[in-house]
């Protein structure tokens, strides 16, 4: 390609930037505009609720439908996903707590899902983000509730039978673990591997390949791990990108968690109910009396309404001993009818039936 060329081409794309910021700030201006029609349109006492998480779903949706290429759907999606975060934050910034410190991957959950424009809140322990989000301290709150590799997150499924609290939306995040240096240590002498004890689990055969003899050490979070070894001479950490780049760390060995479509899903938590995106999925907390066959009983109004679930997971139900609740997460949202139906079958016949909520099917 001749210099001449490339200046055109140059001079092309400087025009386009002028086209695309201006249309971008054009957009800003509309979102701006929104947020003044929501607060001039409320009831008496009512509080305007600026994020809505099934438009922003619908948007998403449409801008991976629409794209001809050649950038993939899932690129333009997640440009698209930090254009309506800043918009979003013209109307109101989010403040959105998650499980820190900074550099986990809840975290880079909660900006996946969010955008780079929320203030992002580190908190100390799931059950903290609960508290904070119902007592309004922060919109909302990001929790991780399952993995692919290592199953439930308890922690979390027991918050939710202690806090009345919603679900607003889901975001899922592929998991990659690296083991981490910091510059002092000396990579031939470690003799201790820090992480948190879902990483350890996740990374279990490579860690007995490699480090058969070597101390590992559950601490309260991976990004806790990665800030220990960055000032220890004979110890690793096991972690993500983020917070190998937030502690100044070296990969020593890249991606080795054992199974290599290790995900994991989080909740978005709130305190409002989300209307109907098109697309949705909803979680119920179920709980039945100890008796034979009340499973099987529990699960055929879903059958005969051909209601898709796509998880049950069983939990102690913390109010009797041998007793268990039900959580059972459904494709479809609390509002259409097949569901709702189904939904009141159940609780004709259970002990007791929480939606804990409806909420747009993760996008990205
Ligand atoms: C602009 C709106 O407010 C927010 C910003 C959105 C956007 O930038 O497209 C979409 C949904 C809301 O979270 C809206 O409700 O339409």
């Amino acid at each position: 390609m001749s210099e001449q060329e490339l200046q055109a081409l140059r001079v092309r794309i400087d025009s386009l930037d002028e086209k695309i910021l201006e249309l971008i700030n054009e957009r800003a201006s509309c979102a701006q505009e929104v947020g003044r029609v929501k607060e001039a349109n409320l009831a008496e006492g009512e509080l305007p609720v600026f994020y809505r998480p099934e438009r922003e779903a619908q948007v998403l949706k449409r801008i991976m439908e629409l794209n001809k290429g050649p950038l993939d759907s899932e690129v333009t999606a997640r440009l698209f996903r930090e254009i309506m975060s800043a918009c979003l934050a013209l109307e109101k910034p989010l403040t959105v707590a998650y499980l820190g410190p900074e550099g986990t991957f809840s975290h880079a959950a909660a900006l996946k899902h969010f955008g780079q424009s929320v203030i992002a809140k580190p908190m100390a322990a799931i059950d903290e983000i609960f508290r904070e989000v119902v007592a309004g301290a922060v919109s909302y709150g990001v929790v991780p509730v399952e993995n692919s590799t290592e199953g439930a997150i308890n922690h979390t499924l027991d918050s939710f039978l202690e806090h009345d609290i919603s679900i607003t939306g889901e975001v899922e995040l592929r998991i990659h673990h690296h083991l981490l240096v910091g510059e002092n240590t000396k990579t031939d002498h470690i003799t201790r591997i820090y992480s948190h004890a879902q990483s350890l689990a996740q990374c279990r055969k490579w860690l007995d390949a490699h480090y058969p003899n070597v101390e590992r050490v559950a601490v309260s979070s991976n990004a806790e791990a990665a800030k220990r070894v960055k000032s220890e001479w004979s110890s690793a950490a096991i972690a993500g990108d983020m917070a190998a780049k937030l502690y100044g760390l070296t990969v020593l060995a890249e991606k080795i968690e054992d199974r290599p479509d290790n995900s994991t899903r989080f909740l978005i938590i709130g305190n409002d109910a989300v209307p109907p995106s098109g697309e949705d999925k909803t979680s119920v907390i179920v709980s039945v009396s100890n008796k034979p066959g009340a499973l099987h009983e529990l699960l055929i109004p879903f059958h005969d309404n051909g209601v898709d679930l796509t998880r049950i997971e069983t939990r102690p139900s913390r109010s009797g001993k041998w007793t268990y609740v039900f959580f059972i997460d459904l494709v479809g949202h609390q509002k259409s009818p097949l569901v709702k139906d189904a939904l009141e079958k159940i609780t004709a016949k259970s002990v007791g039936v929480k939606v804990l909520g409806s909420y747009p099917k993760a996008v990205l």
